[in-house]
């Protein structure tokens, strides 16, 4: 599946909790492709709310880990996040119009190192980094079946691993 730069990102799957469309308590992202990145527009209201009036810090950090995964389809690489780290660098508040992109920065072998941020007014709110790791089909066939869409539909199309391991065209 190619995907070409400012095209959606399809959901991961549709139940998805980040961005599956027909996941009633998901935050419903919709990404776009940005160079080898994606970037997604997201409001939180009070059902994502930690302290009165601002986001609770989970939910902006899975805002980011599923944005990490749409870096994922642009890369065609089936992986997993092993490790996720977040700065919360100022109060993120509701009902604001927030900007998140997310790319990755280096892979080798197996691992995927991932860069992502969130912007309110072009000021940065939150700044995470995350080790993902690829995995084989297996690691999701064996728990549902993925072979329908949208999930089997780039699922099964990642790319096969390049000799050294790397797979993901354009970063190293
Ligand atoms: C593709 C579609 C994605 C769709 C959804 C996206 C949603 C957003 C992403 C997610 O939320 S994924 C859900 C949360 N993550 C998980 O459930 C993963 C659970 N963990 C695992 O399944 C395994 O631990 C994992 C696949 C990550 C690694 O197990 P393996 O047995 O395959 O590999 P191994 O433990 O040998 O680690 C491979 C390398 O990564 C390194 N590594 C693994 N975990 C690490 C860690 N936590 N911190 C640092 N390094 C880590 C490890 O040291 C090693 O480095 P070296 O190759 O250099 O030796």
């Amino acid at each position: 599946m190619t995907i070409r730069e400012g095209q959606s990102i399809p959901p991961h799957q549709d139940n998805c909790f980040g961005c599956g469309p027909r996941n009633p308590a998901g935050l419903h992202l919709r990404m776009q492709r940005n160079g080898m990145g994606v970037v997604a527009d997201l409001v939180l209201d009070e059902r994502h709310e930690g302290a009165p009036g601002l986001a609770h810090g989970g939910v902006v950090a899975a805002a980011l880990d599923d944005l990490f995964g749409g870096v994922l389809v642009v890369l065609g690489v089936p992986a997993v996040t092993a490790n996720l780290s977040v700065d919360y660098r100022a109060p993120v508040r509701l009902g604001r119009t927030l900007t998140l992109s997310a790319t990755c920065t280096r892979s080798a072998g197996r691992k995927l190192w991932m860069h992502g941020t969130v912007t309110d007014a072009n000021a940065i709110t939150t700044e995470a980094t995350a080790l993902f790791v690829r995995v084989g089909l297996e690691h999701f066939s064996s728990h549902a079946d993925v072979a329908g869409p949208p999930f089997g539909d780039w699922i099964g199309q990642a790319r096969t691993p390049s000799p050294d391991g790397s797979g993901a065209s354009g970063v190293r």
